[in-house]
């Protein structure tokens, strides 16, 4: 059976979901589910309709055919809006402020600040609460981003591509806190186009061309393909499924 067949505790669910963006299809008749407290991997290469998919979650895009539903509601539904956290792949942060105004910002928005602390904590900010934004490497915003995100307590936390140019110390300490987040009862939807990450992911929604390749895992990958590359199993896939035409 494949990955979230027999789920019924679902936190996303994408039925016949087609998205167009001017003249193209950025999205084509997907169906695909995100159970609740893992972590789902949506992966695909560049262009491949990861964030377009995501911000149907979200309820940001237009022209959604089909449904999306987002702990059985309508995506989009304002009863959502304090449930769902989005990082976006370029920093929301400010960088006038400090790390701790930031988050105090975004917690002030949802009018309450008393998580500030464990968001800063959950991404290891602690130590640098009083710098300026400014003076934060890459990973640091990147990593404030997130916790501007967790400071509302997310159900659910989608995250695109957040650990796209950082080192691999900090890709694989990222990986543990949205473990973390996840064993803790959060659902996180993590989009990547490096399928080495999807050994991270319980769950995964594989895209080309705006199509799905497959629901999968990373040991699923391998062991229909016979490999233990991740990106040849993908190329595998993709060229078995004829999604490579
Ligand atoms: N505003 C837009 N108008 C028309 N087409 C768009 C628009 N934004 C994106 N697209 C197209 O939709 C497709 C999906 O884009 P999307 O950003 O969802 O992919 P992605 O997998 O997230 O890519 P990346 O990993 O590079 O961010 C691409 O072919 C892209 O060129």
């Amino acid at each position: 059976m494949s990955y979230g067949e027999n789920v019924t505790e679902n936190a996303v669910e994408c039925r016949g979901v087609t998205v167009k963006r001017g003249k193209h299809v950025a999205i084509d008749d997907v169906d695909a589910v995100v159970p609740r407290a893992s972590i789902t991997g949506l992966l695909g290469p560049s262009g491949c309709g990861k964030t377009t998919l995501m911000r149907a979650v979200i309820g940001s895009q237009r022209n959604v055919q089909g449904t999306v539903t987002v702990f059985g509601l309508p995506a989009g539904s304002a009863a959502l809006r304090s449930r769902l956290g989005y990082v976006t792949q370029a920093a929301s942060v400010y960088t006038d402020l400090s790390v701790r105004e930031n988050i105090v910002y975004f917690a002030r928005l949802q009018n309450s600040t008393a998580n500030v602390d464990e968001a800063l904590a959950a991404v290891d900010l602690v130590d640098v609460a009083g710098q300026r934004a400014k003076n934060l490497s890459g990973g640091q915003l990147r990593r404030v981003s997130i916790a501007s995100a967790l400071v509302s307590r997310p159900d659910l936390l989608i995250l695109d591509e957040p650990t796209v140019g950082l080192d691999p110390v900090l890709r694989a300490d990222l990986w543990q806190r949205f473990r973390a987040l996840a064993d803790a009862g959060t659902t996180l939807l993590v989009s990547s186009h490096v399928m080495d990450e999807a050994d991270h992911c319980d769950g995964l929604i594989l895209l080309r061309d705006g199509k799905l390749v497959a629901t999968t895992t990373a040991a699923e990958m391998r062991n229909s393909t016979g490999e233990q590359s991740l990106d040849e199993a993908f190329l595998k896939i993709i060229t078995d499924t004829g999604a490579a035409a």
